[in-house]
């Protein structure tokens, strides 16, 4: 795996206030990194920092190549206001800024905006204009993409629609950076989680490394066994019997799999229902705020 974004000891602070004080992480190729945290916890500012819209105050930023305006696409919270360009005008205006650009037919049918190929930006609705700042950002091809807030506005066929394309192009061995508050969504698709939390990178790592330190799995079961089979198992945070119902918490599911696995004939009924992105991350923030 190569090295696409490399960044180190990152500081922003706006009018002595610090939002960002010491930002280390990698960006691999063929990979969907999400960024997330808390309202204000400063992922916008992280992302204008990398791409230069706001100087930073001290750190590296370090692209794999030089020409790196070349190799970047960019989603931004906010959509374009721009009154009298119409969506093809604008598209083909964005392809003609980069070396190789993908075609224009390629764009229009990656954001599904054929029909509207002649209106105004301005006259998109807001899911629309989402589509598009899609397509302005793929226009150049990119090796890297940055994308801030991008499903918000769209419907559910434009969402799957985007999570689709993003799941692709991470197989055409490219980068994403994707910051998101519907963790349901980013679940499904991000292989690398950086937390931001208290103006550090709190935690980077896998969804599965999260559950570790925060996560609690809760299993279920019906059996006759006595509840004394199951309480001197270790990772066990509690256990809960009604009846011939089982219900254990524990923060590692596969040490306790194991453990049952020689008494699964006389175990009925199993599930193990893990904790969602957004109970990993509000428990995480608890445990770790200042
Ligand atoms: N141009 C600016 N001048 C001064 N302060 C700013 C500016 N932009 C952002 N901030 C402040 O920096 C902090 C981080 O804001 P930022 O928008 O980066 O957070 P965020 O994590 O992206 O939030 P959200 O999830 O709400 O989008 C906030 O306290 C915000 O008020």
């Amino acid at each position: 795996m190569a090295v696409v974004l490399n960044v180190e000891h990152l500081q922003k602070s706006y009018r002595k206030k610090t939002i960002l004080k010491d930002i280390n992480f990698q960006i691999n190729d063929s990979s969907i990194v999400a960024l997330i945290g808390a309202n204000g916890a400063g992922k916008t500012t992280l992302i204008n920092t990398i791409l230069k819209l706001t100087p930073k105050d001290t750190g590296k930023v370090q692209f794999s190549v030089d020409q790196w305006k070349q190799i970047t696409g960019v989603m931004m919270q906010d959509n374009l206001v721009l009154n009298r360009i119409n969506v093809e005008e604008i598209i083909n205006l964005t392809r003609s800024y980069f070396q190789d650009p993908l075609s224009y037919e390629n764009l229009i049918r990656i954001s599904g905006l054929k029909e509207v190929e002649n209106t105004f930006v301005s006259q998109l609705s807001g899911g629309q204009k989402r589509r598009l700042s899609f397509a302005l950002a793929l226009a150049g091809d990119p090796k890297i993409l940055f994308l801030d807030e991008p499903t918000v506005g769209m419907d559910s066929i434009a969402r799957n629609d985007f999570w689709k394309t993003v799941a692709s192009l991470k197989q055409n061995g490219k980068s994403i950076f994707i910051t998101s508050h519907y963790l349901k969504e980013l679940e499904n698709v991000a292989d690398h989680f950086l937390i931001l939390q208290n103006k550090n990178i709190a935690f980077d790592g896998s969804i599965e490394q999260l559950r570790k330190i925060s996560g609690k799995v809760l299993v279920e079961f019906d059996s006759k066994l006595s509840c004394k089979t199951f309480t001197s198992f270790s990772s066990i945070i509690s256990i809960n019997q009604t009846n011939h119902h089982f219900q254990i918490i524990t923060n590692d599911a596969n040490e306790l799999l194991s453990k049952l696995n020689p008494f699964l004939k006389a175990i009925s009924n199993l599930s193990v229902n893990q904790s969602s992105l957004d109970t990993l991350l509000l428990n995480y923030q608890e445990k770790n705020n200042d």
